[in-house]
């Protein structure tokens, strides 16, 4: 594997996943794998599972780990042929390479501005990355996309799926900021790929990419779509049609007990993290026996450590 941005990259997602079982189950394995190689995480947006799951995934093979917040003033021009007289202190060209020779892997965070759709969705900066850099590239969670999230809901529905093809809902939920659609693009992207049965469910308004909607029900009736459910995966996403823009806060879509219970007959329960309690879902729901959100994060180390594992072997 050369980089890691997408589904897209993935070309055997069951032995990608039984990877990640076996790390699981043996985390030290291939303690030697990442020995004397240098993983280098550029984060221009903050992270707490990404950072510490990827860390310690990269360490578990033997690797050295930089993490650096680039987010703190250092602004990196990308368009080309700029005339560098403005903000951006560093174009991207030389930032790539640069990094470059000390990181034998990168990882990058850059967040969309979910403010000019063309350049978010022609995810400039981690096109740019893989463009320019020498290393390869592994998603932190881009524009667009949350691959790592992606890999790790794909272990836990395996882990927890009590029928071969498990019914799956993605339900958009209300938040005070308007935040990306990068984790549900992903999750849809991922499960179109595993053995579920899948419905988004969401206020008109907020549709996804129909780059990521083809062939996926869609259904505006939260009760409907959790019919019969076994998993809920729930997420906030700002509107891709009013880019950026938040269209309804209708607390009606937050994801009660009593939807779990009597909609979606004890499914359980699914989030990417971080949550905002009682906004997203309420208490009872993520302190009840069927969140699973925890063991979800947890599986983030080990869907990693797959990942680097195998972008190591192709170095
Ligand atoms: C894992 C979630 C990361 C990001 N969260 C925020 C607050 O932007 C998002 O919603 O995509
Ligand atoms: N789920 C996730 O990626 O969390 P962080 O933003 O804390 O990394």
């Amino acid at each position: 594997m050369k980089n890691f941005t997408s589904a897209k990259d993935v070309t055997d997602l069951a032995g990608l996943v039984q990877l990640a079982r076996d790390i699981k189950a043996d985390p030290f394995k291939f303690r030697d794998a990442g020995k004397e190689k240098t993983m280098v995480l550029l984060f221009f947006n903050p992270s707490l599972r990404t950072r510490l799951s990827t860390e310690k995934a990269a360490l578990n093979l033997g690797m050295q780990v930089i993490s650096m917040n680039a987010d703190q003033g250092w602004t990196l021009e990308f368009e080309e042929g700029a005339i560098m007289n403005a903000g951006s202190a560093e174009h991207v060209k030389e930032a790539a390479a640069v990094v470059s020779q000390y990181a034998d892997i990168i990882g990058i965070r850059t967040f969309p501005g979910l403010k000019d759709r063309e350049k978010d969705y022609s995810e400039q900066v981690i096109e740019a990355f893989k463009k320019y850099a020498s290393a390869p590239i592994i998603s932190l969670e881009s524009a667009t996309r949350h691959p790592l999230q992606s890999l790790a809901d794909v272990l836990t529905i395996e882990e927890f799926k009590k029928k071969d093809r498990p019914k799956v809902v993605v339900s958009w939920a209300p938040h005070v900021r308007a935040l990306p659609q990068a984790v549900p693009n992903s999750f849809v992207e991922w499960m179109k790929i595993a053995n579920v049965d899948l419905v988004v469910t969401n206020p008109e308004g907020y549709e996804l990419a129909d780059e990521f909607m083809d062939g996926v029900q869609l259904e505006y009736d939260q009760q409907k779509a959790f019919a019969g459910a076994d998993f809920i995966y729930a997420k906030n996403w700002s509107s891709y049609r009013e880019y950026g823009q938040i269209l309804s806060q209708d607390e009606t879509w937050r994801i009660t007990q009593d939807k779990m219970v009597n909609w979606a007959n004890n499914a359980y329960f699914m989030h990417c993290l971080p949550v905002r309690r009682n906004v997203v879902v309420e208490d009872a729901v993520l302190d009840g026996p069927n969140s699973i959100v925890i063991k979800q994060a947890n599986n983030r180390t080990w869907a990693a450590q797959a990942v680097v594992k195998r972008v190591l072997e192709g170095l």
